[in-house]
């Protein structure tokens, strides 16, 4: 088995270099090659995602990727950008599927950005296409405005699109994962104003009469992002578009305690997949030792329970996760009074420590 492993720009290579420290104590038999992407790759090879980079995470088993980004590339024109890389690898791998569980853990319930009763037990996954939407739809571009509020005035659009078996396969997919768990799909729309977003829950109600077993719920993504932070234990599965899943998934990462917390999962029709934190590369932090490897680790985790059939050594990151946190040890971007501050490294060690002493599992990521 192999295993593409693909850094990235800052805090990317530094959360990443922890993550391959867990997976390498695990000895099992996957080697692990590493090539550069985003604004790294576009430093050495003048693209931010190479043909080697990408025919290396096309033959891998998986991808474990950092993340990409810096504000210095901000003006570079848009297909060279580093984000163009990850947009690139979703599109070319068909990454359709992308899981986003948060979790809040019993030890961080005080670092939440809600009051602890709210977020005790919270464990919700979201579940947000990633392949279709206007992040991909044609045409895009700059024109001249022929009608509107300013005819003859410059101006831009996108295209926000859904067909049919796009809807379908990700509905699909949602209420399999309800099934594994507490059997609730909520679909997240605009309905009320988008013909995508009407035709969005039109289908998924149709692909709903084939999972009689699960209770459907639709709601408006304005109202969705309201509910998260009113009451978001009663989400369970949360589907919804390429868009307002980048959304929801930052939001309701704060509910688990940080960003830093929340791992991802992009998965293929042939349930190859690469694996990412749901967060960027940090340029305010990069550098410093100070980010959170954890989401990075859990989304290790995720790879070997999905792609790599290790669900056992899964469990074990997932528990040694678990056991450092009540070990105390934090990160800056969840630390509090009483708990101790620990680096990035710190905390990968500590993960490392737990995984080799051997713990039990108490939470597991479901779905
Ligand atoms: N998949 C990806 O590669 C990905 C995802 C999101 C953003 N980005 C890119 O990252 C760059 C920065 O974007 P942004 O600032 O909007 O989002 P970001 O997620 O990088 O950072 C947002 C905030 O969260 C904090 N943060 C993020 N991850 C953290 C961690 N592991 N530990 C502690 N704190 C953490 C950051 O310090 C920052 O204050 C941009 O170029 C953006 O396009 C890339
Ligand atoms: C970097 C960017 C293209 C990406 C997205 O919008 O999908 C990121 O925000 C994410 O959530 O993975
Ligand atoms: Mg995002």
């Amino acid at each position: 088995m192999k295993i593409a492993i693909l850094p990235g720009d800052g805090i990317g290579t530094e959360i990443v270099a922890e993550a391959v420290k867990v997976l390498k104590v695990l000895d099992l038999p996957f080697e692990m090659e590493t090539a550069p992407v985003g604004g790294a790759a576009y430093e050495a090879a003048g693209h931010p995602l190479p043909e080697s980079t990408l025919a290396l995470a096309k033959a891998a088993d998986a991808v474990l990727f950092g993340a990409v980004g810096d504000w210095k590339y901000d003006t570079l024109e848009r297909r060279l950008r580093p984000e163009q890389a990850i947009l690139g690898l979703r599109r070319e791998l068909g990454l359709f599927a992308n899981f986003r569980p948060a979790i809040c853990y019993p030890e961080l319930t005080h670092a939440s950005s809600l009051k602890p009763e709210l977020v005790a037990g919270l464990d919700i996954l979201i579940i947000r296409e990633l392949t279709g939407d206007i992040y991909f739809g044609q045409p895009r571009g700059r024109r001249t405005a022929v009608d509107g509020h300013f005819p003859g005035a410059e101006e831009a659009f996108d295209t926000m699109r859904y067909s049919r078996p796009e809807i379908e396969r990700i509905a699909h997919v949602a209420f399999q994962a309800a099934r594994k768990r507490n059997r609730k799909v909520t679909s997240v729309d605009k309905a009320n104003v988008l013909e995508t977003f009407q035709f969005w829950k039109d289908v998924v109600s149709e692909v709903h009469a084939q999972y009689p077993d699960v209770e459907l719920e639709h709601m408006y993504v304005d109202n969705a992002a309201m509910q998260l932070v009113k009451a978001p234990k009663k989400f369970d599965v949360v589907v919804t578009g390429n868009m307002f899943g980048d959304i929801l998934s930052d939001e309701a990462a704060m509910l688990t305690g940080s960003i830093g917390m929340l791992p991802s999962a992009s998965l293929n029709a042939a349930n190859q997949g690469l694996y990412e934190p749901s967060h960027g590369s940090a340029p305010d932090i990069a550098g410093q030792g100070i980010a959170n490897p954890l989401a990075t680790i859990l989304s290790a985790a995720m790879m070997l329970k999905f792609s790599l059939n290790q669900p056992e050594a899964a469990a074990r990151i997932e528990a040694a996760v678990q056991s450092v946190l009540s070990q105390g040890l934090r990160t800056a971007d969840i630390h509090s009074e009483g708990t101790r501050k620990v680096s990035t490294r710190e905390m990968g060690d500590a993960v490392v420590a737990a995984v080799t002493a051997g713990t039990t599992m108490t939470k597991t990521i479901k779905g």
